[in-house]
């Protein structure tokens, strides 16, 4: 609670309105940071629930979300962070298995709170001094641990822009006319082509640039959800029989789903052969680029990449958003988005304007992600990323032994090459019946039950969905520095008690 003195003004007693009232105003904030603390602390305890369940409806009547006419108090803004933390889902929970993102870093967090306390824009130097060189080493290094000297990058609000940006850079270094002239100045039809495991980000380009999704080419996928490269081969030769130029091939390092990785050295082969940019999908198993023990085979060949998508706001842990997009050859991103606007890219500046960003991107306005992810890096510093990377791999290969170990009331469906974890629950009137479709169609059913159990217990959070070849599957997801081995057999237990009896 605030002081009673306090509690009753309004934001304008506080700074900036009021220039006198840096005592209220810190006591203000250091409120709000009470209400933060007090967040953190129950998602990271056990014995909270990740979340109060409620049905949108009921959600509105709990809430009031109304803005009024009259300027609040600052004890009811107090309690309305507190009420809004409330009834928000505890996504750094360790039993929070339900997203690619999951985990609270805390580094990274208050990497978050200067970020917002800065609250700057990142299109030019002039006002983002620190911060734009700090993208400067941070991303050279990200390109160096591809595997290339020199090249560009950027940050983009999150992988399907990132994806997006490499497409259009593609278009852009084939056929610079485009920019011009558009589809007008094309030779022809073009063609892209990715693989039925892609995050449907891939696709979106194509509707998005004008391509159409008739020319975004779903390539099969092998029963381990890896591109099937004669398939690729075929695809390209029958494309180009119609007189269409494939020129845009996206590798999946690491698909949302099974977490499959594509293989990015025979993909290359082709790209090389039939003359298309190769562009690789990183953003969720990108991380791995860190681990010496895993990054190879799963990772072998992504130097020969014309653009990656890598995003530390998954597998890295680093807070929401923070998605990094990377070229191979410098200067494309900005002769392919360049629009030179006089009134912020000012070629007479006094400092060198190559560190001006804005002109690179289609968005202008570019929130700060890099400091979040700088001081987080410093704070464990390379070592500790890998051994990071290397320990959520480990808790992934320990819940496949688990799941091995309970074959009665667990199916594993494909040995994982990421921590994405794909497997069926059997409860106890399916034990010992022999595994086939009818039996799948059985087990679909009852992962929705399950989830909607574990929800309104808010006890565990795994997701499920089905994919091309199966109906309904638990996906579970280690991405969490929180999570441990107890963690890993609490969630299979949790499952085990929430479904035994359907
Ligand atoms: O950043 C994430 O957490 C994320 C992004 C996705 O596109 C898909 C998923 C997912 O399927 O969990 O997660």
């Amino acid at each position: 609670k605030l002081s009673d003195k306090t509690a009753r003004l309004t934001a304008y007693d506080l700074l900036p309105t009021t220039v006198s009232a840096t005592a209220e105003t810190r006591e203000f904030l250091q409120k709000v940071i009470d209400v933060l603390l007090d967040f953190v602390k129950a998602t990271n305890d056990r014995n909270e629930k990740i979340l109060e369940f409620h049905h949108p409806e009921e959600m509105k009547t709990i809430l009031n979300l109304d803005i009024p006419d009259r300027a609040v108090t600052l004890q009811q803004l107090i309690e309305d962070c507190a009420t809004t933390l409330k009834y928000q889902v505890k996504t750094g929970h360790p039993h929070f298995f339900n997203q690619l993102s999951c985990g609270l870093d805390i580094v990274s967090m208050a990497g978050e709170w200067l970020t917002a306390t800065a609250n700057t824009n990142m299109f030019t130097y002039e006002i983002a001094p620190v911060f734009i060189l700090m993208e400067n080493v941070v991303l050279s290094k990200m390109r160096q641990i591809i595997g290339w000297e020199g090249g560009d990058s950027i940050l983009a609000p999150g992988g399907s822009i990132s994806n997006l940006y490499a497409f259009l850079a593609a278009r852009h270094k084939m056929f610079p006319n485009y920019k011009e002239h558009g589809a007008a100045g094309l030779p022809g039809q073009l063609v892209m082509f990715t693989s039925d495991q892609c995050h449907y980000s891939v696709k979106s380009c194509a509707a998005v640039c004008g391509l159409g999704t008739d020319h975004c080419v779903m390539v099969p996928s092998d029963e381990h959800g890896k591109m099937i490269i004669s398939e690729l081969e075929r695809l390209i030769l029958e494309r180009k029989a119609k007189g269409h130029i494939p020129f845009f091939v996206n590798a999946t390092a690491g698909t949302t789903v099974l977490g499959a990785f594509d293989n990015i050295n025979q993909i290359a082969d082709i790209c090389q052969k039939y003359k298309c940019w190769l562009h690789i999908d990183a953003a969720w198993g990108g991380g791995l680029l860190l681990s010496r023990k895993y990054r190879h085979p799963r990772l072998s060949g992504i130097e020969r990449a014309d653009s990656v998508t890598w995003n530390p706001h998954k597998l890295m842990g680093a807070l929401l958003q923070c998605s990094t997009i990377h070229f191979k050859e410098d200067g494309l991103l900005i002769s392919c988005n360049q629009m030179s606007a006089e009134y912020l890219f000012m070629t007479d500046k006094q400092y060198d304007i190559s560190y001006d960003t804005g002109d690179k991107v289609i968005q202008c306005g570019r929130h700060n992600d890099i400091f979040k992810l700088w001081l987080q890096w410093r704070s464990k510093g390379n070592e500790g990323f890998e051994r990071q990377q290397d320990r959520l791999m480990q808790l992934a290969e320990y819940q496949v032994k688990r799941i091995r170990e309970q074959s009665d009331r667990f199916h594993l469906i494909l040995e994982p090459e990421l921590v994405n974890v794909s497997f069926w629950y059997i409860p106890k009137r399916l034990r010992g019946v022999p595994h086939d479709k009818r039996k799948e169609a059985e087990l679909a059913k009852i992962c929705p039950i399950i989830k909607g159990r574990m929800m309104q217990k808010g006890s565990l959070m795994v997701g499920y969905q089905p994919d091309d070849r199966r109906p309904n599957f638990f996906r579970s997801i280690i991405s969490s520095a929180a999570v441990t081995e107890q963690d890993v057999d609490f969630m299979l237990d949790e499952i085990h008690r929430l479904g035994d009896d359907l």
